[in-house]
């Protein structure tokens, strides 16, 4: 089968490579021309573990092809997933215009049946107006089907993810166009992938649901934690012992300096402004919102009360990217953090194995000295504050830290390590509501 992907960001393009994988002959197709010259020499416009690799491999085949030329595209293909980017809008809804602009696009180009496929991440109702879009403006008289397929990948083990899903969603009006869709995902469902057929508007409603839930057991964890820090419970077990229970779950209570990465700020308020334009107010995201903020403040505080006032004082800041194996900083909380530590006075030595350049391009403008390596950001510094958990922190040499530094103190904003352990080395430390340090007996 013909499959034309439209953007080629984390989604287009590790679906694109994945549906080539399974054997569909793929074309990629960007606006972005430098993006497109990259992927035609082989080379990944970001860091994503084993794309390289499977890119190469499909295109080796000759199943995976990128190119600009939309129109050129879509003439061969049945099926066409729109991966575009949904970005937040000032007023907190998502941005369509990239949408807009593809199925307007398609509007004028298509002359045979389509199914179009939505896989980037829009409101409720989105892809019954790109239908509505698709109709009214279309250049020849042909039918089209729209079905919604939302996305569950996360960056940094995207591929994982897409191959062996926990689920897929498949939102849509005509069987027909279920069917084609169904088929893509063959190698799925042959795994026993449990497969949800629903319609446009639940699958759209799956998506945003799924992840403001997972935001909300981060900010639930978060709060949960800086209350166990003021009250001397130990949060790591805490949250160990309610996800013994099967009906919390063990995943996504790590507490840190709070949810970052494209999706989960921008989906929870979109979500609430979902709710606002249906005089529906979302209290729950609301606060999910208002902690998330909360807690980046929590963590320069943290700062503040194991080096004291930070004019005169160096942190070393240890992880810039919202989560570890992506080089992604697009609301990472060390963009917000980096940026109020220097506003009250510190200087800031970063180090960051992969999004260094990311992060400068995000914030040109603060003096931050980029180190080589942890032990070069750790020289001089009255503070080492950990806020992403790349797993080459968790093995750091740290008796060569605390000998480089000017005063052997840590803020784990990522709970890496053992408090007892870091106490006992001569470090003045503290996680993130890890209490008196008392933790599990036995
Ligand atoms: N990043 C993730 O982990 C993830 C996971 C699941 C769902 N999503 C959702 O998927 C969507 C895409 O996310 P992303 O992170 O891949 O986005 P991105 O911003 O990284 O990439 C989007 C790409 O689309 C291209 N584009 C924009 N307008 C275009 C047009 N008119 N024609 C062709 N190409 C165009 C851009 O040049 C860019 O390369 C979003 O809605 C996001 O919420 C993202
Ligand atoms: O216990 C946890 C788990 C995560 N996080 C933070 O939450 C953010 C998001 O992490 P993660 O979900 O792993 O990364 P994403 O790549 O943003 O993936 C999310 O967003 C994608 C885009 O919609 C979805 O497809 C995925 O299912 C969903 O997990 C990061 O800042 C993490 O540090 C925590 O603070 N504590």
């Amino acid at each position: 089968m013909h499959i034309a992907v439209i953007g080629t960001g984390y989604v287009g393009l590790v679906s694109g490579a994945g549906m080539a994988d399974f054997g569909m002959n793929v074309v990629c197709v960007d606006i972005d021309e430098e993006k497109i010259t990259k992927l035609k020499a082989g080379e990944i416009p970001f860091y994503e573990p084993g794309l390289k690799e499977l890119v190469a491999k499909n295109v080796k085949a000759g199943r995976l092809s990128f190119t600009t030329d939309l129109a050129e595209a879509v003439k061969r293909t049945l099926v066409i997933f729109i991966c575009v980017g949904t970005p937040p809008a000032p007023d907190g809804s998502a941005d369509l215009s990239a949408v807009k602009s593809v199925a307007l696009s398609l509007a004028e180009t298509i002359d045979e049946y389509k199914v179009i496929v939505t896989k980037s991440t829009v409101p409720v109702g989105t892809n019954r107006w790109i239908k509505q879009l698709i109709d009214e403006n279309k250049k020849n008289d042909v039918k089209v089907d729209v079905i919604s397929n939302p996305e569950f990948l996360r960056e940094g083990c995207a591929i994982e993810d897409f191959m062996r899903p926990d689920r897929v969603v498949i939102g849509g009006e005509s069987d027909h166009a279920i069917a084609i869709i169904k088929d893509i995902y063959r190698p799925l469902y042959l795994a026993e992938t449990p497969f949800v057929i629903t319609d446009l508007e639940t699958a759209e409603m799956i998506k945003y649901a799924s992840n403001a839930f997972l935001a909300t057991k981060i900010s639930f964890i978060n709060e949960v934690a800086t209350l166990c820090d003021k009250v001397g419970a130990d949060v790591i077990t805490v949250a160990k012992a309610m996800g013994l229970d099967p009906r919390i779950g063990p995943r996504f209570l790590n507490p840190g300096p709070g949810f970052g990465g494209s999706c989960f700020p921008k989906d929870v308020r979109a979500l609430a402004y979902l709710g606002k334009q249906n005089n529906h107010p979302m209290h729950i995201l609301e606060a999910v919102l208002t902690v998330n903020e909360r807690q980046r403040e929590v963590t320069v505080q943290k700062v503040k009360q194991i080096c004291g006032d930070l004019p005169g004082k160096t942190i070393a800041v240890l992880g810039l990217a919202f989560k570890p194996n992506t080089s992604d900083v697009r609301e990472s909380p060390a963009l917000d953090i980096v940026e109020r530590l220097i506003a009250e006075g510190a200087k800031v030595q970063a180090y960051d194995p992969i999004a260094e350049e990311e992060f400068k391009k995000a914030k040109p403008e603060l003096p931050v000295k980029y180190a080589t390596d942890p032990y070069e950001a750790a020289d001089g510094a009255h503070c080492l504050l950990i806020l992403t958990e790349w797993n080459e922190f968790r093995y750091l040499d740290l008796e060569k830290i605390k000998n480089l530094m000017a005063e052997p103190a840590i803020v784990d904003a990522r709970n890496i390590y053992e408090p007892a352990r870091m106490q006992k080395l001569g470090f003045k430390y503290t996680g993130m509501g890890r209490g008196n340090f008392a933790g599990q007996k036995a």
